[in-house]
């Protein structure tokens, strides 16, 4: 993964709307939601701008899906405001559906019927007329490979090309708002490239997408800006740029065969899941330290990672966990062996809430 690209639609202007512009594609304000005793969202407020991709990132259960429901119009919030290009899908839910197109995580298609015949229901519950729709249709096709597909029956298709069908869905209307939840789960290489383009492309003609996914590499493929939840809770909105200047400690990570040892370094340790990860701004300076620190441990040793800053040290940082999905299985957050403060030497990062030093010398 790269770090640092160029990001082709960070937004200058947060909130033009606020000082007076057109109504933005997305506001949320304040916006929480419960489900029972379970907050899956608290306080998040979020704008995405015409033609800006963001990237929201978050591990399983942070509340992505859930903040995709109440924009589209399929939840309500318990506290804060929404509004699609001014319209409240509270209040107004036909209306704000208009202007947005949702593809959920779970599979809309219908396998008895063709593409074609999915394509033209969808685009007939958008209220597209006949002659209309079949122009969409081929429209929508077209950038997705869909179009040699088209008179296949879905239930024939493989995984990827039927997740580009439920994408294609959302297209059809033109919407200038677009909601894909994880999009690329489980497609391959070519069709994950190819989908990415088109987000591109969508965002290039002025549409705001809303984009989950766990594969960070894609938001910065995107040209996105990222927003991070964790837990409920937006804490981090940005430039992968910006990000990664605010929150971008690098780390070096240790994994041991059996329990990782005690390590005294003058850098903040955490350990989570069996991994040490010892903080520090310029980790690839540090590993050789490390490496020494470790002694008798150093046969158990059985991988070491350099992470330079980057998104992925971001989201490290903001959220204790490893980005990719079913990559880490222990509950979030790091466990603390032995606490001890940082060492003061001002090179190590202060680790965020939920994340716990644990041996620091004193130096
Ligand atoms: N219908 C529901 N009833 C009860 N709890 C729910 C329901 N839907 C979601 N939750 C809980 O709300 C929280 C947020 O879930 P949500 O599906 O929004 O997360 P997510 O970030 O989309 O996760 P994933 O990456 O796994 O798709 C989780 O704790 C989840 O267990």
């Amino acid at each position: 993964m790269s770090t640092d690209p160029a990001p082709a639609n960070a937004n200058p202007n947060p909130n033009p709307s606020a000082s007076g512009g057109p109504p933005l594609p997305l506001s949320l304000r304040g916006v929480g939601k419960r489900y029972g005793s379970v907050t899956a969202l608290d306080d998040v407020s979020l704008d995405i701008a015409e033609g800006e991709v963001v990237g929201l990132l978050g591990h399983n259960g942070a509340g992505k899906t859930t903040l995709m429901s109440l924009v589209a119009g399929l939840l309500r919030p318990d506290a804060g405001e929404i509004e699609v290009l001014g319209v409240s899908p509270v209040r107004e839910p036909r209306r704000a559906r208009l202007g947005l197109g949702l593809a959920p995580q779970e599979l809309g298609v219908y396998p008895p019927l063709t593409v074609r015949q999915n394509l033209r229901f969808f685009a007939e519950l958008a209220g597209l007329r006949r002659r209309e729709a079949e122009r969409r249709i081929e429209e929508a096709a077209a950038p997705l490979g869909l179009t040699d597909l088209l008179e296949r029956r879905v239930g024939r298709l493989s995984g990827g090309e039927q997740r580009r069908v439920h994408t294609a869905m959302a297209l059809l209307h033109r919407p200038r708002l677009l909601l894909l939840d994880e999009p690329t789960a489980g497609v391959d290489v070519e069709t994950r490239a190819r989908l990415i383009a088109h987000v591109r492309e969508l965002a290039a003609a002025g549409t705001a997408v809303c984009y989950s996914t766990h594969y960070l590499g894609e938001v910065e493929d995107l040209g996105a800006s990222a927003a991070v939840l964790d837990h409920g809770r937006l804490v981090a909105r940005g430039t992968v740029t910006d990000l990664v200047r605010d929150h971008g400690e690098g780390a070096v990570e240790l994994t041991f065969s059996g329990a990782p040892p005690p390590l005294r370094v003058p850098w903040p340790v955490t350990r989570a899941d069996g991994t040490l990860r010892v903080h520090a701004r310029e980790p690839h300076l540090a590993a050789p330290e490390v490496l020494a620190a470790l002694g008798d441990s150093l046969p158990r040793l059985v991988n070491l990672r350099v992470l330079r800053p980057s998104l992925e040290t971001v989201f490290l940082a903001l959220t204790g966990q490893r980005p990719e999905a079913g990559a880490e299985t222990g509950a979030p957050g790091a466990t603390a062996a032995a606490a001890g403060p940082d060492d003061g030497r001002g090179d190590g990062p202060t680790p965020p809430a939920g994340r716990t030093v644990e041996a620091g010398r004193h130096g």
